[in-house]
């Protein structure tokens, strides 16, 4: 699938210096997202993944679908105040600004094995803080899987050995 034409370059959005990649043409193209859907879930498929993770926002479009893929359920990574029961949070940096995420403390089954899928992997930031909250209730993060990877940004390097899919490179 030729994801690259559906990925639409967005200079300075955020934030002045940013050229942000817009995924709703991907989105709005059935075939593509169905792909892009498979392809995320199929590195992972005999994995024994047992949860998979989501990251607000864009990473619950993606997410659910993943989990139906892999035969198991879904658990929402939020931005700090946004979910209803005890929480466990993290504050971290991100290419533009910071940001605290938050996780409920009974999302996982201690043990069970984690696969955390967002949109996009730029500082590893968002990811790795994700990860951290995973390991903090007694998840074992075993995979990430994203669309986009901004390798100039060398996200990965915050995510250690653990295995990381990705669908574009840029
Ligand atoms: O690797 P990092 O440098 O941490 O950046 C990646 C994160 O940034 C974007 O989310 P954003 O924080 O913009 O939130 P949104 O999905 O709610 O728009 C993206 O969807 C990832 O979650
Ligand atoms: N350049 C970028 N485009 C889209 N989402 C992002 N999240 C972090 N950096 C981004």
């Amino acid at each position: 699938m030729d994801y690259v034409s559906l990925i639409r370059d967005i200079p300075n959005f955020p934030k002045e210096g940013i050229i942000f990649k817009d995924i709703t043409p991907l989105l709005a193209n059935g075939p593509a997202l169905a792909a892009a859907v498979d392809d995320m879930a199929a590195p992972f498929k005999d994995k024994n993944i047992d949860l998979v993770v989501g990251i607000e926002s864009r990473g619950f479009i993606f997410g659910p679908g993943v989990a139906r893929e892999l035969g198991c359920g879904f658990a929402p990574v939020r931005k700090a105040g946004k979910l209803p029961y005890h929480t466990e949070s993290l504050t971290y940096d991100l290419e533009y600004g910071t940001d605290t995420l938050e996780i409920h403390v009974d999302a996982v089954v201690a043990d069970h094995r984690i696969l955390i899928v967002d949109d996009l992997l730029a500082t590893g930031g968002t990811a790795a803080a994700a990860g951290e909250l995973i390991a903090k209730i007694g998840g074992i993060v075993s995979g990430f899987s994203f669309v986009i990877e901004l390798d100039f940004l060398e996200g990965r390097e915050k995510l250690g050995s653990i295995p990381i899919s990705t669908l574009i490179h840029y």
